[in-house]
């Protein structure tokens, strides 16, 4: 919460709307400096449902501008970036129909397995609409709502995504663009479009859903609010989904991998080649640019270590090496691995197992998920020993930074900037001012700067031990009966 004077070009709002916070950063679209910023806080529901309220995002929103004082009422654009894929039911009014089912919500397992036979299975998924889409895809969020609250669904005048609902809140029309839309399951990779087989499937009408926006086309301009610092006329620009944001934000070029530790941790790179992984682990998301966005995502990543943590009554950083106990963090269910039923588990504790290596296998549990998957995000012929970029509130870590170094056995860079997606969509904001790619913007402000920390040699029996694990547990990992059980 800080606030600065005197900028060299015009002033432009970047916002990141995640999973627990709304993050808002004022930038001088000339050099990048963050001349003043504001977070605030959001609510998402506890046990078997994960929702929040899109009301809560907005006055978040105004809560986080009203604290960056009079920088944002001076600014020329401004581009909103969100957490991907949660479903948001406005009714004729606009007003949310009932609370956002959030891209963690597992409940909608089964209407995703349902949805992908229906398809003719998953490399006819993969194929046409770039990914196999599980409880995580707005898709499968609709059917499920259609199926448990049918009223909710017939009062339902409009389907959004988060960086959706907020946008139209800024210009009062209902756009999207390609890197969110992407994330939905009914908008097809292969034709850029809306696709009405897979809406007919899950009965939504497309009027229903909002434009998408080319990438560098300008979404609308703010209509005017007594809650905004903004002035009327104010330039938004399209925003998109929260990692095609801090791609934008990093200035990613092709092949580069970056590893994001927030709610959701997430493997993922630019790439020039649409991406169709028929196992479903790699998503087939595109990019706010018009490249692709192979990536994979876990359920558990912070969160889920600072409650082992807390359980432990440590510190996060308190860990402990030494140990051969495994500890797999998936207390939500898990997506990557594919385990929406799974909770929890541990194994191989002894009577010398410490706190610390406890806390520590909880690091490893989350770290190997997604370091897994980023053999199959990356190429074949990108360079793997070359740096992963370490982003997200978990890249503060130093016990994060270790993991991911020792399970990788890359170079691990860590960039000084922090909110990479407010950054990335603040770029988006400055490329709609002045005509250019917003990567090039990022990477004329310098944002993935910070130091290279070096490689260590990669722990293979770990990486062995807890692949066995996982292997051997896949019966109670895989089984639903427990999940009747939560709260
Ligand atoms: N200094 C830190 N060291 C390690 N983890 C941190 C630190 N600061 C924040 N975090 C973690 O970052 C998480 C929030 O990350 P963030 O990327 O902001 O999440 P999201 O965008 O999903 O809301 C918190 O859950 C917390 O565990
Ligand atoms: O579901 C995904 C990606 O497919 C998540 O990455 C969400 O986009 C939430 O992001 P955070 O709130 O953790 O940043």
């Amino acid at each position: 919460m800080s606030s600065a004077p005197a900028a060299d070009g015009p002033l432009v709002v970047g916002v990141d709307s995640s999973t627990q916070s709304t993050k808002v950063l004022v930038v001088d679209a000339a050099t990048g400096r963050v001349v003043a910023s504001g977070q605030a806080p959001h609510s998402v529901s506890s046990g078997v449902a994960r929702e929040s309220d899109p009301e809560e995002w907005w006055n978040a929103l105004c809560a986080a501008l009203e604290q960056c004082g009079s920088a944002a009422r001076e600014v020329a654009a401004v581009a909103v970036g969100g957490q991907q894929h949660g479903l948001v039911t406005l009714d004729a009014r606009s007003r949310p129909v009932r609370p956002a089912l959030l891209w963690n919500d597992v409940r909608s397992a089964g209407q995703a397995r349902t949805l992908v036979d229906r398809l003719g299975g998953p490399k006819a998924w993969a194929e046409r609409v770039g990914s196999v889409p599980g409880p995580s895809f707005t898709v499968t969020k609709w059917a499920w709502l259609s199926e448990h609250e049918p009223e909710a669904a017939r009062a339902t005048a409009a389907v959004r995504l988060p960086h959706d609902y907020l946008t139209e809140r800024l210009t009062g029309s209902g756009t999207t663009d390609r890197g969110d839309a992407s994330g939905t399951g009914w908008w097809a990779s292969g034709t850029e479009a809306y696709d009405e087989e897979i809406l007919g499937l899950v009965g939504l009408d497309p009027e229903l859903l909002p434009r998408v926006v080319r990438p560098g086309e300008v979404a609308g301009t703010v209509r005017g609010s007594g809650e905004l610092p903004f002035s009327k006329g104010t330039l938004v620009a399209p925003g998109t989904g929260d990692n095609a944001a801090a791609a934008l934000g990093l200035g990613l070029r092709p092949g580069t991998p970056v590893l994001s530790l927030g709610t959701s941790g997430t493997v993922y790179a630019v790439s020039r080649r649409r991406p169709a992984d028929p196992t479903g682990t790699v998503a087939g998301f595109a990019d706010a640019r018009g490249d692709w966005l192979p990536l994979a995502c876990t359920l558990n990543c912070t969160q889920a270590v600072d409650r082992v943590a807390a359980l432990l009554s440590l510190d996060r950083e308190a860990v402990e090496a030494g140990s051969s106990v495994t500890l797999l963090p998936y207390l939500d269910g898990e997506r990557t691995p594919d385990l929406p039923h799974a909770s929890g588990l541990l194994h191989g504790l002894r009577h010398d197992t410490t706190a610390g290596q406890l806390l520590q296998a909880a690091y490893d549990g989350a770290v190997h998920s997604l370091l897994g998957a980023l053999d199959l995000v990356l190429e074949a012929d990108a360079d793997r020993s070359a740096p992963l970029l370490l982003i997200g509130g978990g890249a503060r870590g130093t016990a994060w930074q270790d993991t991911v170094r020792r399970l990788s056995g890359r170079p691990v860079q860590v960039p000084e900037a922090r909110e990479l997606v407010a950054l990335g969509a603040a770029a988006q904001a400055a490329g709609i001012l002045t005509g250019e790619d917003p990567a090039a913007v990022a990477r004329r402000w310098g944002t993935a700067e910070g130091p290279v920390l070096p490689p260590v040699e990669r722990d293979e029996s770990a990486l062995a031990r807890i692949a066995g694990v996982v292997s051997d547990a896949a019966p109670l990992l895989g089984s639903a009966g427990h999940e009747d059980a939560r709260p």
